[in-house]
């Protein structure tokens, strides 16, 4: 997938102001950014339900401005706003949903892969708001598709289906999909992450990996311990090891000790406008 100065505007508001990223077959690629920032714009370009004012933008190798049904059938989509469904069963959704595609998967297996295999005969309608969201990844994985998009997939979702959740994007990642993921969850990005691009009022304002966003990784870090007269002590280093060294040189295992460097969150942090922080 290629984007290349993208721009959407909606009369004079330019939610997206030039933007440029690609995404290698097989990667999990997360899109972060604040409320308005322009990430649900970009992805609705991307799976042709938005049209674009200028800019090329390639998916699947094919245009999405105009989409055709094969294309489609190739695409999973997990969007922010959940469908409604009448008065089907879990089993009945999953199956409807598998007649839309040429190769769909086993939708009894797709419900026990996303963990409803216990709500399997219950109405969707009757879903708590959590498996819900569970329901919505089945119909997006259900047609087997090379390229997923998630959209906030785990929105509502408790700590431990969290968990299952990002167990089931690995597992579909390692079976070669591609995943956009959008969200406002850094430790979803650092599990789940490949790369990842942070949008700022329409404007890509850093791309890396989890582990480097905002050059985290050779930021000083933080060394903090307790002196031997019980005093707590910090320093700033470049080189935290060197300086454990030396304490423990001096005076055997430091107590208290820790070492830190700035988390994913401080750089993402740092990298938007203060206006965006406090908002
Ligand atoms: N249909 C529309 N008409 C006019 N303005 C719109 C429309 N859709 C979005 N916008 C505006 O475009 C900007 C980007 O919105 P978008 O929904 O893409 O942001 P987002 O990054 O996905 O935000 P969130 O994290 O809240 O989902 C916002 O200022 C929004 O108000």
């Amino acid at each position: 997938m290629r984007v290349t100065d993208l721009h959407k505007h909606y009369g004079p508001k330019h939610a997206v102001d030039g933007i440029s990223f690609e995404v290698p077959a097989g990667q999990v690629f997360a899109l972060l950014g604040p409320n308005g920032a322009g990430k649900s714009t970009t992805v609705e370009v991307l799976e042709g339900y938005r049209a674009r004012t200028s800019g090329q933008v390639s998916v699947l190798g094919a245009d999405p401005g105009r989409p055709t049904p094969a294309w489609r059938a190739r695409i999973g989509i997990v969007a922010q706003s959940t469908k409604d469904l009448s008065d089907l069963t879990v089993t009945e959704v999953v199956r409807q949903f598998a007649t839309f595609y040429p190769h769909p998967r086993r939708p009894e297996a797709v419900i026990e892969q996303v963990g409803l295999a216990d709500d399997a005969r219950t109405r969707a309608s009757a879903l708590s708001g959590g498996r819900r969201r569970r329901l919505d990844v089945a119909l997006g994985i259900i047609g087997d598709p090379e390229l997923l998009f998630l959209d906030e997939p785990t929105t509502g979702f408790d700590p431990e289906a969290r968990r299952e959740f990002w167990a089931l994007v690995q597992l579909l990642a390692a079976d070669g999909t591609t995943i956009l993921l959008t969200t406002h969850y850094l430790d979803e990005v650092e599990v789940l992450a490949d790369a990842l691009a942070v949008i700022d009022r329409g404007r890509i304002v850093a791309t890396g990996t989890p582990a480097t966003l905002g050059d985290r990784d050779r930021a000083p870090a933080t060394v903090r311990w307790r002196d031997a007269g019980g005093t707590w002590r910090t320093e700033l280093t470049g080189e935290p090891a060197a300086l454990v060294g030396r304490l423990h040189a001096a005076g055997g295992e430091p107590d208290g000790l820790s070492v830190h460097r700035p988390t994913l969150e401080d750089a993402y942090l740092s990298l938007l406008t203060p206006a965006e922080v406090s908002r």
